[in-house]
């Protein structure tokens, strides 16, 4: 594991746009969870990499990591986000205008992911970003990995979760939701899947 100074390092490291520090610090204030800017750097850097032009993404927020995804996927790309909170999903598109990201390039859906994801079309995605209940992660991965093109990118967020997943003695329902998740997915052998120790995690898995 990384010590602490080379994890400030990190996180310093990464520079994030005004709209992104705005969107991060509405967060704080309505006391919802925000992508750590490492993390979000990597969602930018990955979807420059495949040239994303279509991204789905569960647990919207208040619009911190769809605008790294936007930062990096193609310039006429399109992000699809869902998130069972209206609230929040205004607030995000607050941040992807402020951010100059015309209309055309989101989709905000509000719902739960479990209904939503279903109706979406099977291997048209470029990238999957996952970041709504840890509880429902295994039949959000299912969802994902149908959803995904050949050679998609499949993104699980807080895969680390605060330490719990490495702590073996840790048996609380969203530690043992995330650690069979990761599991399966490491197990699969049509996939090449790595954990890296940004943020609280980020699991990536290629298809
Ligand atoms: C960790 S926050 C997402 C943060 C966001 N990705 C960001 O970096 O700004 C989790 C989000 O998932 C949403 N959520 C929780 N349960 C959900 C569900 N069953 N379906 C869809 N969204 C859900 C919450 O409303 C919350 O906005």
């Amino acid at each position: 594991m990384t010590n602490q100074n080379t994890e400030q390092f990190i996180s310093g490291f990464a520079v994030e746009p005004d709209a992104a520090r705005q969107a991060r610090e509405r967060a704080e204030q309505g006391d919802i969870p925000a992508l750590a800017p490492a993390a979000a750097s990597t969602l930018t850097v990955l979807a420059r990499a495949v040239g994303a032009k279509a991204v789905v993404e569960v647990g919207t927020g208040t619009g911190v990591s769809g605008l790294a995804l936007l930062a990096g996927m193609d310039p006429e790309g399109v992000l699809t986000s869902v998130d069972i909170e209206h609230e929040h999903q205004a607030l995000a598109r607050t941040a992807f205008t402020k951010f100059g990201v015309p209309g055309r390039r989101f989709r905000l859906i509000a719902g739960a992911a479990l209904e939503v994801l279903p109706k979406l079309t099977d291997e048209a995605y470029d990238i999957v970003f996952i970041d709504g209940d840890k509880l429902e992660y295994g039949e959000c991965v299912e969802e994902a990995l149908r959803l995904l093109r050949p050679g998609g990118v499949l993104v699980l967020n807080d895969a680390l979760w605060q330490g719990k997943v490495a702590d073996d003695t840790n048996e609380e329902d969203e530690t043992i939701v995330i650690r069979e998740a990761l599991y399966a997915l490491q197990e699969r052998e049509d996939l090449a899947t790595t954990l890296l120790p940004v943020g609280d995690g980020l699991l990536v898995a290629v298809r």
